[in-house]
């Protein structure tokens, strides 16, 4: 098996090491930067047609291990995909129908994982999602601050309005906009053990009199017309195509007349769905964020439009994500042994394949992250949002 799977690699020229455990090692070029030890060797019959959720599994199931920096694995492994199987052209991924119960169970797989081993590679507010860079060099703390804040601005937050805040995370939005924008903030999070800590650190921040934050799908909210802003960040990934219309009508219920929502989120590449990346979403898929489902930017601003929701503004932060997921990436690659004691050896080869290789993901653009803020216009049509963006630059 070794020499056919020796003779398909032969003419790529890739920085790639293979090694069988108590067998030979095939060298594709001089110093390889990565090597693939393959503990399985029936795994060089499936590395015949290497896709990438395929290299992905057989690294979490252990039937392989990986040397050399992640980052540069990634690279090699996309590489050696298209060099072997061409530009693979996937068809979109099976639509779920999302409800209650299937969304709480795939929240709580993949955010109760562990507050420390998060924090352990998160910046300090733990903000999970897309950072904000002025400029490039920044660090983590930084984008993340300048994030929040862009939020904010954009969202035209007066002090004593009451914000929304779906998917609030550990809740450094929610912390940032009380403290900064003087608001009243209720956030709403699916994951126990996110509340807990979030609930402990606003406690800290002595900011419990304006921030509350609760354990409740945002199909349960209640009332309506409650809030002056609502803000969602990353957490629309989570809601799926057939509950797309459903959920921003609820936004549009719970925002009053003349009220700004900003919905930020992860974006299909395409408009059919049809998938890039050689596999790299069924590995996501499988190990990473059972049922998530990216829409195409056009998807939704259709959806919020029928809604009710008239769009103001998109800002497209790809580039943004990319340097946000390299910094996750290179903290969690710093505390690997950290890391190890606190969670299972599969969760953290599937946590270093995930954050290297969105990273790669949005870096070679396979999908991309937009801010979209709009308005729920009075009945009349009117609204008072400024006539330029020229106060939120300021
Ligand atoms: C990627 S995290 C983003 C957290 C936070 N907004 C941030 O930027 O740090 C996604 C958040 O969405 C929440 N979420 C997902 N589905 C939800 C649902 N159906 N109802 C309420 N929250 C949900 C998760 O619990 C999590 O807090």
């Amino acid at each position: 098996m070794f020499a056919q799977f020796s003779e398909t690699l032969a003419g790529l020229q890739l920085p790639l090491r293979v090694v069988v455990k108590g067998g030979p090692t095939l060298d594709l070029t001089e110093d390889p930067r990565v090597t693939l030890l393959i503990n399985d060797p029936n795994l060089l019959g499936d590395m015949q047609a290497p896709t990438l959720d395929k290299l992905g599994d057989a690294y979490v199931s252990q039937r392989m291990d990986i040397q050399g920096d992640i980052m540069d694995v990634i690279e090699v492994a996309d590489r050696l995909s298209k060099g072997l199987l061409g530009e693979l052209a996937s068809p979109p991924v099976e639509r779920t129908e999302h409800d209650r119960q299937m969304d709480a169970e795939a929240i709580s797989y993949h955010y109760d994982l562990s507050n420390d081993f998060y924090a352990l590679w998160l910046d300090p507010q733990m903000v999970y999602s897309c950072g904000y860079f002025r400029n490039p060099e920044d660090s983590l703390a930084t984008a993340q601050t300048q994030k929040l804040d862009h939020l904010c601005r954009k969202l035209r937050l007066k002090p004593g309005e009451r914000l929304l805040d779906v998917g609030c995370g550990w809740g450094g939005l929610a912390r940032h906009a009380a403290r900064f924008y003087d608001v009243e903030v209720h956030g709403i999070t699916l994951s126990k053990a996110q509340l807990e800590l979030a609930n402990r650190r606003t406690a800290e921040a002595g900011l419990e009199d304006r921030v509350r934050l609760e354990l409740l799908d945002y199909r349960d909210l209640p009332g309506r017309e409650n809030f002056d802003k609502i803000v969602s960040v990353g957490m629309f990934e989570h809601v799926g195509h057939r509950n797309l219309d459903r959920y921003f009508a609820i936004l549009h219920e719970q925002v009053k007349p003349g009220g700004l929502v900003m919905n930020h989120g992860i974006t299909a590449k395409h408009v059919d769905g049809r998938q890039v990346g050689q596999g790299a979403g069924k590995f996501i898929g499988r190990y990473v964020f059972p049922h998530g489902e990216l829409p195409h930017l056009s998807m939704a601003i259709a959806s919020m439009s029928e809604q009710g929701l008239e769009v103001l503004d998109v800002e497209g932060l790809r580039l943004h994500y990319a340097r946000t997921l390299e910094h996750w990436s290179r903290n969690l690659e710093q505390r690997l042994e950290e890391a190890a004691e606190l969670v299972s050896d599969k969760a953290l080869r599937i946590w270093r394949i995930y954050l290297a290789g969105c990273a790669y993901g949005f870096r070679r653009n396979w999908m991309n992250i937009h801010q979209i803020l709009a308005v729920k216009p009075h009945a009349d049509g009117s609204h008072h949002v400024p006539w330029t963006r020229d106060d939120i630059y300021r």
